[in-house]
């Protein structure tokens, strides 16, 4: 282990024994969760509705506290906003009067990046998410799916040292989905930050990330940590074919029906 204290740490992001409860909640949102994210790794988050996954993105972002237990970025505890984590929710929130290259170049000009800078980072950008000849239009006149690339690039442009993405994906159709899925491969493939993803969507968990961090409701507490073995770069095509991938998609599910079996003889 480094003894430098000038080294980046292993772990971009750690939580020790972290509960949460909500006020006027009757028991806590998460209870004693327990993991890290590796720098550099790509994990996502999957449980069922309610179970506290944003929660759990909105301590790393630090605008939740823990109750009890300790949430670390980069070695040291989360005591405020995280302004080093990108944060990519499930709707795109730009804003509506700015054009995609403002809405894209708006953290470098919070920033104060120069004006020539900004405006080289934003023209590669624009590139990176398939938007070239969309720079001087405005979120109405894009679609759902070019909105999202639009808010990937405006998070990722800052190169910050965490993503955090809450179903980012979630209200596209299934076809925009997949080429976002795969563009967001290729992007990784290059950018190789750390990200955290939560999704409902086992394939989703299973095509992008390195790590599975399984959840269970009720209230939330980490279930399984899976690894997901795949090579990088990923083809979604053909990772849908291979036989791992379906034994790996039959063991996320086998934890979700063995879980709802539960809910249901309990209740
Ligand atoms: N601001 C809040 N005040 C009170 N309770 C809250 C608040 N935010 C979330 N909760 C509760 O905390 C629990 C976890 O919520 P959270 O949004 O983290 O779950 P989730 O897994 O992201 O859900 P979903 O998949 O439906 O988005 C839920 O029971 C929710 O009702």
């Amino acid at each position: 282990m480094s003894n430098n204290p000038l080294a980046p740490h292993p772990d971009a992001l750690r939580f020790e024994h972290v509960t949460l409860e909500f006020p006027g909640a009757h028991r806590p949102a998460i209870e004693d969760v327990s993991f890290q994210v590796g720098r550099g790794k790509f994990v996502a988050v999957i449980g069922p509705s309610g179970c506290g996954k944003s929660t759990l993105l909105n301590l790393a972002a630090g605008l939740l506290f823990p109750a009890q237990g300790e949430v670390h970025f980069n070695g040291a505890p989360v005591t405020g906003v995280n302004s080093e984590a990108a944060y990519v929710t499930q709707q795109a929130n730009l804003l509506p009067w700015l054009s995609v290259r403002a809405n894209i170049g708006l953290a470098l000009k919070f920033r104060k990046v120069p004006k020539e800078e900004r405006n080289a980072r934003i023209q590669h950008w624009i590139k990176m998410v398939g938007l070239t000849g969309f720079e001087d239009h405005f979120p109405r006149e894009l679609s759902g799916g070019m909105q999202k690339r639009v808010s990937i690039a405006r998070a990722l442009i800052y190169e910050p040292s965490i993503v955090l993405m809450d179903e980012p994906f979630g209200p596209l159709d299934a076809i925009t989905r997949l080429r976002l899925q795969q563009d967001l491969l290729n992007l990784w493939q290059e950018e190789r930050g750390t990200l955290v993803f939560v999704t409902h969507d086992l394939n989703e968990a299973i095509y992008l990330a390195d790590e599975v961090i399984v959840m269970s409701d009720g209230p939330g507490t980490i279930r399984r940590v899976l690894p997901v073995p795949f090579e990088r770069p990923r083809q979604i095509s053909s990772l849908v074919e291979s036989p791992e991938f379906a034994e790996l998609y039959n063991d996320l599910w086998s934890l979700f029906s063995s879980e709802t079996q539960t809910a249901d003889t309990t209740a």
